[in-house]
């Protein structure tokens, strides 16, 4: 019997990777704060708050118990960007010399700081890893085929993670720029609201095609101003990933993003929804460090305009259009590759 394994979050994309590593056979410890959750869990072997029509598989033991699940190993951490320091912080010793992989897609407030870079201040003796690409939860848990990037500048714990995830309908590959794939993962999630209204607005596929490519170029261009390579975006955790929530009505994002083209309000908006769409926060911090470095980025300054400034949709868009004409894949020029 191999040693179990903790997830972290009680939330669909928690159970989907727990649910992954039982059906490769290892015991895994998925906890939880809600105690009746895990009962439920327990009991009824699903997830009906989260993963509706999932089965959990035999080797998942949910647990509102967070001891049982930091002594293990190897821990990935799927909660909410806002959650993650204030649930790890209090066993940061513990956590010295665990393999702790995020797979939460945020940026804090304030410190601009990445999940992984937060695990790290806390517990600056773990192994660090980040889990990120094109990973909607209900397909992963229902076994549609997926890959995923693990990213971390330890090889060794690259290939642990390989080799408890990989199976037959999900692939892994791996990456050494932790870095740009984490921030991938974040920066995709305004995309996608903008994608999710567009949609909404009953805008056609020039539109869309239009939105992720210039998306590209915009979180790439952000991307390079802050040392990373621009080469990790036309990967899994770059491009894949802004494709799959661009276009897919199960992202979280876009359905935020389309409930706000129906004309209701950004509240009402999450409020329905009622799970983690990381991109609202995202949109905050993200507007307020590329004002701060003078990186031109009109789609985020848009959105931002819209949610947060009081401007409508139509003189928004009216400007985006009008806009300067610009060249094409500007950002290779920036990253001083043509
Ligand atoms: N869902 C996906 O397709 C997907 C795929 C890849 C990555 N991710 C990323 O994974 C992260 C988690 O997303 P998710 O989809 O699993 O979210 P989710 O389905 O909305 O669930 C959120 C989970 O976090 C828990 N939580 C919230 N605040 C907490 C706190 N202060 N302390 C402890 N637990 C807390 C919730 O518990 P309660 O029910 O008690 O509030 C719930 O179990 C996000 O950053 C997301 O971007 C998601
Ligand atoms: O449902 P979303 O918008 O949080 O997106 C989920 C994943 O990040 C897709 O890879």
């Amino acid at each position: 019997m191999s040693k179990p394994i903790a997830v972290l979050g009680g939330g669909s994309f928690g159970t989907a990777v727990a649910n992954l590593l039982a059906s490769n056979n290892h015991p895994v410890i998925q906890w939880m704060r809600d105690e009746q959750q895990a009962q439920t869990m327990q009991v009824e072997r699903k997830n009906p708050k989260y993963l509706q029509g999932v089965p959990l598989q035999d080797g998942v033991q949910p647990t509102s118990e967070i001891a049982e699940a930091l002594a293990c190993e190897l821990i990935f951490v799927a909660l909410p960007s806002t959650a993650l320091r204030q649930v790890l912080t209090p066993y940061a010793e513990q956590l010295a010399g665990k393999g702790l992989i995020s797979t939460t897609k945020g940026i804090e407030a304030d410190s601009f700081l990445l999940m992984s870079q937060i695990i790290e201040q806390i517990v600056p003796k773990a192994r660090v890893g980040v889990l990120s690409g094109p990973n909607l939860a209900k397909e992963v848990a229902a076994g549609a085929l997926t890959a995923t990037v693990i990213a971390s500048e330890d090889q060794a714990l690259c290939q642990q993670v390989q080799e408890v995830l990989h199976g037959s309908t999900f692939r892994v590959y791996a990456s050494s720029d932790r870095y740009g794939v984490e921030l991938g993962g974040a920066l995709k999630n305004v995309y996608a609201i903008i994608a999710g209204m567009a949609a909404a607005l009953g805008m056609g596929e020039n539109t869309r095609s239009m939105l992720i490519t210039r998306a590209l170029a915009e979180m790439t261009r952000f991307a390079v101003r802050l040392g990373a390579s621009p080469m990790t975006f036309l990967g899994l955790a770059g491009v894949g990933d802004l494709i799959v929530t661009c276009t897919s009505p199960k992202s979280r994002n876009y359905q935020v993003g389309y409930a706000l083209g129906e004309g209701r309000s950004l509240e009402e908006a999450v409020q329905r929804l009622g799970e983690v769409a990381e991109g609202v926060n995202t949109l905050k911090v993200l507007k307020a460090k590329a004002d701060e470095l003078e990186v031109y980025m009109p789609l985020v300054s848009a959105l931002h305009a819209i949610l947060f400034e009081g401007q409508t949709l139509t003189k928004v868009i009216g400007s985006l259009m009008s806009g300067e004409p610009k060249t094409d894949v500007d950002f290779i020029t920036v990253a001083g590759f043509s």
